[in-house]
C-alpha cells in the first residue's frame, strides 16, 4: 500500500498531504487536495506552525486530523528567557520591512537578518516610502552596511501598489516582519487581495480601519489554492522585535555573516571579542572590515541574550 493510501484505523479515512495556511494555537487550517481542513493534533503538544508540511486525515464536516510532521527546511522561532515560539517554517525568505518616514531601527533589521541566517533563510530588505524622496538618501545611507555586505535592498512604495515587488516575491516563500508604522499592513494588502478582504472584514467587525493580524496566516500570492510549488506570504502578529535568546554566543557570531572568515582565529580560544588582545573581529573592526555599527549590534544582542541565559539558565 503506498504512504498516500495508508488507512487510518480510527476514522477509516485515508490519510493525505496538506500545508499548514493558518495557526490558531491548538487548532490548524490545513490546504489539501480535498479543500481547507480545520484540523486538531492527536497529542497535547501542538508544535506545528504555519508553512508546515503535514499528512491529515479528513474526518468530514471539513475537519481533519493532523497524524505527521514532514521533514521542514526551515523553522522560524522568537524566544525571550522564558519563552519560545514558533513563527513559521519552511521559509525561503524574510521580508524585513522599513520605511523613509518614520525612522527605523538599523539594530532591529541586524536582529532580523540574525534570525534568519541562523536557518538558512535569505533575508532581504524593502525600504517603503520611496515615494517620500526628502528622506530617502538618508535611508539609503543607513542600510548601506547591509547593501556592503550583499544583501538585497527593494525600494517600493505601498502607496502606489507595490509595482514590481510582486513579481520578484512570485516563486518565495516568505514572512513580512516590519517595526510598526513602516507600512507593513499596506504592503500586504497591496499585495494581496485575499488579505485584503479579510482586513475589511475584520475591520468592520471591530470598527476600526486597522489591518488587524490577530494569529499568522498563510497567503498563497497568485490567489489560488497554496500548493508550495507556486510563491506564498505568511501575514503574523507581533513580529516588531525578535528575541534571539534561543541562540548559543558562538551561533549568533556566525549569524553574521561578516565574522564567519575571522571566527576561531583570535589568539585565544574562548575569546569574547571583547577586550582581548589578537582578537581577530576586533582587528577587522579596527581597518574597516567589520563596519562598527553592526559589531554595534553583535554587541547589543550578545548583551540581551546573555541576560535572557542569566535569568533562565535552563536556555
Ligand atoms: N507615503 C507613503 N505612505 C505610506 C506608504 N505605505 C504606507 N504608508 C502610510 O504609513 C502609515 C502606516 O502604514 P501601515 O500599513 O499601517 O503600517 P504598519 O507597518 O502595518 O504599522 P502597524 O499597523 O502599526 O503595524 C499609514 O498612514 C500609511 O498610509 C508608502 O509607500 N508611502
Ligand atoms: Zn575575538
Amino acid at each position: 500500500m503506498s504512504p498516500n493510501k495508508q488507512r487510518n484505523k480510527a476514522t477509516g479515512g485515508e490519510a493525505i498531504d496538506g500545508l499548514i495556511i493558518a495557526a490558531f494555537g491548538r487548532h490548524y487550517e490545513v490546504a489539501t487536495a480535498a479543500g481547507r481542513l480545520r484540523c486538531y493534533t492527536r497529542g497535547k503538544k501542538s508544535s506545528f506552525a504555519c508553512g508546515d508540511h503535514v499528512r491529515v486525515t479528513p474526518g468530514g464536516d471539513d475537519q481533519g486530523v493532523i497524524d505527521a510532521l514532514k521533514p521542514r527546511r526551515s523553522l522560524l522561532r522568537r524566544s525571550d528567557a522564558f519563552r519560545e515560539k514558533l513563527i513559521a517554517a519552511n521559509l525561503s525568505h524574510i521580508l524585513i520591512v522599513v520605511a523613509t518616514e518614520p525612522g527605523f531601527s538599523d539594530l532591529l533589521v541586524s536582529r532580523c537578518i540574525a534570525a534568519a541566517e541562523s536557518q538558512d533563510i535569505t533575508p532581504i530588505i524593502i525600504l517603503n516610502k520611496a515615494d517620500l524622496v526628502d528622506r530617502l538618501a538618508f535611508s539609503r545611507a543607513q542600510l548601506a552596511p547591509f547593501r556592503a555586505l550583499g544583501y538585497e535592498v527593494i525600494e517600493a512604495s505601498a502607496l502606489h501598489g507595490a509595482a514590481g515587488l510582486l513579481e520578484r516575491l512570485s516563486s518565495l516563500h516568505a514572512i513580512f516582519v516590519g517595526q510598526s508604522g513602516m507600512g507593513k499592513s499596506t504592503l500586504i494588502n497591496a499585495l494581496i487581495p485575499e488579505a485584503n478582504a479579510a482586513t475589511r472584514e475584520i475591520s468592520a467587525a471591530l470598527d476600526s480601519g486597522k489591518h488587524t493580524t490577530t494569529f499568522a496566516r498563510l497567503y498563497a500570492l497568485d490567489g489560488q489554492m497554496p500548493d508550495d510549488a507556486r510563491g506564498w506570504i505568511i501575514d503574523s502578529p507581533g513580529l516588531q522585535v525578535f528575541g534571539l535568546a534561543h541562540l548559543g554566543p558562538d551561533e549568533l557570531a556566525e549569524c553574521f555573516i561578516e565574522f564567519r572568515p575571522l571566527l576561531g582565529r583570535c589568539r585565544f580560544r574562548d575569546c569574547r571579542h571583547e577586550e582581548e588582545p589578537g582578537c581577530a573581529l576586533l582587528e577587522a573592526l579596527a581597518d574597516g572590515r567589520v563596519h562598527p555599527r553592526r559589531f554595534e549590534h553583535y554587541r547589543s544582542i550578545r548583551a540581551e541574550i546573555a541576560e535572557a541565559k542569566r535569568l533562565n539558565p535552563g536556555w
